[in-house]
């Protein structure tokens, strides 16, 4: 089986400690992963089989192959406004930052998501998503340009066509001039799917509906992006019970909090994964476990604004689909998700004590459990023969890495590991820690032109 397009390459990568993240949780201390075209073909202990036609044999030695990494949640466009509003809680951070926001056009969105996807390709990202919610008139086609980057780069991708149009006159938090009519952020998102979204196996680009937040959607619009995103079959995602701020506001205005309203206007179902989730009690748990609504844990965004810790080990106890989002940029300047990977970790265990969350878990979430809350699980997530050849090998023989025998705790605990080889599709798009179908240099210097454009346009500067 191989999906039209691809080459018919087949890459043996041998002598590498595997961690599959399969149900079993299968690992080999030495084994092989075989890829064939876009698919794995095998993956065992030991030496590699013969196979005929090999293209590629690649020695590993002292590295481990993961699945590749998963990010469910993200804002490509705040690349262009890191370090901003340093100390300040999600409200007041929004109201700092969304007149600048309101400023960004095509040629910005394309270089913030060029520096985002680089950032998570080279990290073992995959497969990313991203949430984009400002749509200035005038600005260009900005989805488009994301898009176009994730393809540019060779990453996965689902784009999640955001919206608000709850402004400051209708009660909502950001300013009338960066919201949408309802009207139009629907139809625009119709358009979106119609225009971009691949559901068949292995697709590199999925749409899904997402209206931003309860304080900057209406109640109109986001039934009718539930609606609109059951007819098209694709996923539905927000920010849900993000912060104490956000519960108060549904209390007081909807006379319930963030899950039953959510609840109340169709968006709880194993087609809907929320960013976030940081306080839910034990009654909003045991709804996402029924209904397999799926959670973005973002701890370094939840950390940066002092939102809160997620309840992570009572959501996995309960069943409910959990993965790794880096967040946007703004609230975390790191764009790299193995971060999130080890301050899962150590985030849960502030909070949970030291058996919460332990390194296999960590990598489960980052890679299956991203897959899940996608909507991919059958396709990417896990080193399993039939499925997609998305894999990381990390070097870990390294300075960094080598005193820690055990390499799936040596990749979690240990510092961000080099990678060494990144497949997508079976193509590489990361070898010997660099991209391999951009520069990173001339990324960045695109970065700094168009985030200093940005900030002389919004008056920053
Ligand atoms: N962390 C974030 N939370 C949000 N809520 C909302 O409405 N927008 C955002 C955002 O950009 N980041």
């Amino acid at each position: 089986m191989t999906v039209e397009g691809t080459t018919a390459e087949r890459i043996v990568i041998e002598n590498a400690a595997v961690a599959a993240v399969d149900a079993a949780g299968t690992e080999y201390e030495t084994g092989y992963v075989v890829v064939a075209g876009n698919l794995i073909e095998s993956v065992g202990a030991g030496a590699a089989p013969a196979v005929e036609g090999v293209t590629r044999r690649i020695d590993a030695t002292g590295h481990l192959v993961t699945p590749g990494l998963v990010n469910t949640h993200h804002h490509f466009y705040q690349w262009l406004t890191r370090g901003l509003a340093q100390d300040s809680n999600l409200f007041a951070w929004l109201v700092e930052l969304y007149p600048t926001w309101a400023r960004i056009d095509e040629p910005m969105v394309h270089a913030a998501a060029s520096g985002s996807l680089a950032m998570l390709a080279r990290g073992g990202v995959t497969t990313a998503m991203d949430h984009h919610y400002v749509f200035p008139r005038g600005a260009g086609d900005l989805l488009g340009a994301e898009i176009r980057a994730a393809a540019e780069l060779g990453v996965r991708f689902t784009a999640a066509r955001g919206s608000m149009d709850l402004g400051r006159s209708a009660g909502g938090l950001p300013p009338d001039f960066a919201v949408e009519s309802t009207e139009r952020a629907l139809l625009a998102t119709e358009s979106a799917v119609d225009t971009h979204h691949d559901p068949s196996f292995g697709s590199m680009l999925r749409i899904a509906v997402a209206p931003c937040s309860p304080f900057s959607v209406s109640t109109e619009l986001l039934r009718e992006a539930a609606v609109l995103a059951r007819s098209k079959g694709v996923r539905l995602h927000t920010h849900g019970s993000e912060t104490v701020e956000e519960e108060k506001f549904c209390h007081e205005t909807f006379g319930m909090g963030p899950t039953d309203y959510f609840e109340s206007t169709g968006w709880l179902g194993d087609d809907v994964w929320m960013a976030h989730c940081v306080h839910m009690n034990d009654a909003d748990i045991a709804a996402f476990a029924r209904t397999g609504t799926g959670v973005a844990h973002c701890p370094s965004s939840n950390a940066r604004l002092a939102a809160g810790i997620a309840r992570v080990p009572d959501m996995l106890a309960a069943g409910v689909p959990v993965g790794l989002g880096v967040d946007g940029s703004a609230s975390n300047e790191s764009g790299e998700l193995h971060t999130e990977l080890r301050n899962a970790l150590l985030i849960n265990r502030l909070r949970g004590g030291e058996k919460a969350l332990t390194a296999r878990q960590a990598l489960r979430l980052g890679t299956y459990g991203g897959a899940q809350v996608l909507g991919r699980a059958a396709e990417i997530g896990s080193l399993e023969a039939g499925k997609l050849a998305d894999l990381v090998l990390w070097r870990l023989d390294g300075i960094g890495h080598a005193s820690i025998a055990d390499p799936v705790a040596a990749l979690v605990f240990g510092p961000p590991a080099p990678v060494t080889l990144s497949l997508v599709n079976g193509l590489p798009v990361v070898e010997n820690g660099h991209l391999t179908r951009a520069d990173e240099d001339t990324l960045a210097a695109l970065t700094r032109t168009e985030a200093r454009r940005l900030a002389e346009i919004a008056g920053l500067r």
